[in-house]
């Protein structure tokens, strides 16, 4: 028998990393090939944003996917989010050259307000929350506070795409192939500041840390690649990544959903206090996946240089959060 179609909410629809987004859904690499879905697209109250949307809508359509039970357009979060069992939040301003990601939460805060509070209102008890915006992590904290009848560990920010550009690093380095790399984590922020911790990472069993042995090559290279790599995509682009962060998002949504069978992946998540960070805080932890839940790899021998790193982004998060007070 055919799977109940899911309703799966996404913000920015008409937007650059939203037309790299929507037609995966459809076709099920996020929540599966089985499984069809719903989607229930927001853009502003703008002339122009909803004729996009609607011609973003025209191609779905023409594509005919056979999991696309239904598609609907809205300008109000209190119906976009009607029921919705995922919500992929990525509707807010990118950044543009020369700007860090925490400039923007002035401009993007407030929408996380109003998008938490209309899933605290309309949404599936159970939503599973991605939020894509910058700075997705803070973000993702302004919306969970605004949601206070809803899960909180619902509600996420994206480091998938960090840890994904830090497997392409480690293959690079390496020589190996990228889908033998295990057990990498990045640690905190959706910034600069994140902490990408290969001590931990096997490939074919054998230590990464062991094969690259080189501490110079993690801190000046393989750190601030990683680290500056969004920046790095505007420069060379002139617009911020999209398929890159679509392609992550999938990734996280899906593993959440379908599970890693064992295997590491992070997931920006409010902490319940795991290795010293305050509760609450919206932070990057390495993560299993299994029957629709998280769970934190713990346990994990955090050195010197590494709780270095991980109070440097952790200030840098607490700063955040002190700033979106009002908001709250
Ligand atoms: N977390 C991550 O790893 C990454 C995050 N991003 C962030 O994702 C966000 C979107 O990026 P793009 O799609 O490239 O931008 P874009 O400007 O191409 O699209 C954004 C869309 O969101 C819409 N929008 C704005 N406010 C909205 C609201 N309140 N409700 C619904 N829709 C709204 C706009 O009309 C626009 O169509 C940016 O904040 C960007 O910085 C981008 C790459 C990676
Ligand atoms: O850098 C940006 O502004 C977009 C983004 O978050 C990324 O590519 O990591």
């Amino acid at each position: 028998m055919s799977k109940k179609p899911v309703r799966v909410a996404v913000t920015g629809a008409a937007g650059q990393i939203g037309y790299a987004l929507l037609f995966r859904i459809a076709s099920g690499e996020m929540l599966g090939k089985d499984q069809p879905v719903i989607l229930q697209l927001l853009e502003i109250p703008d002339e122009k944003a909803q004729k996009a949307l609607k011609g973003v809508m025209m191609e779905l359509e023409d594509c005919a996917f056979p999991l696309l039970a239904g598609m609907e357009a809205h300008s109000d979060p209190m119906t976009a989010f009607k029921d919705t069992d995922y919500a992929l939040l990525v509707g807010s301003r990118p950044r543009g050259p020369g700007m860090e990601r925490a400039e923007l939460l002035s401009i993007n805060g407030a929408i996380f307000t109003a998008q938490g509070k209309a899933l605290n209102a309309v949404a599936s008890r159970n939503v599973k929350v991605l939020v894509v915006g910058n700075p997705a992590n803070t973000n993702a904290y302004i919306a969970m506070k605004a949601a206070p009848d809803l899960k909180p560990g619902n509600f996420t920010a994206m480091l998938r795409l960090d840890h994904n550009r830090a497997a392409s690093q480690l293959a690079a380095k390496t020589g190996k192939a990228v889908s033998s790399i295990k057990k990498l984590a990045v640690w905190g922020n959706h910034s600069p500041t994140m902490y990408a911790d290969y001590r931990f990472a096997t490939i074919d069993g054998a230590s990464v840390k062991d094969m690259i042995n080189d501490q110079a090559w993690n801190k000046d290279v393989f750190l601030p690649t990683v680290g500056k790599r969004g920046a790095a995509i505007i420069e060379a682009r002139g617009l911020s990544s999209a398929a890159s962060a679509a392609n992550a998002a999938i990734d996280h949504m899906r593993d959440w959903a379908l599970g890693t069978n064992g295997e590491w992946v992070t997931m920006g998540i409010p902490s319940q206090g795991w290795y010293g960070i305050p509760k609450d805080v919206m932070f990057g932890f390495p993560v299993t996946c299994a029957n629709g839940e998280y769970t934190v790899v713990e346990g994990l021998e955090i050195d010197a240089f590494s709780q270095e790193c991980i109070n440097k982004t952790l200030a840098e998060l607490q700063g955040e959060q002190d700033g979106v007070k009002h908001l709250l």
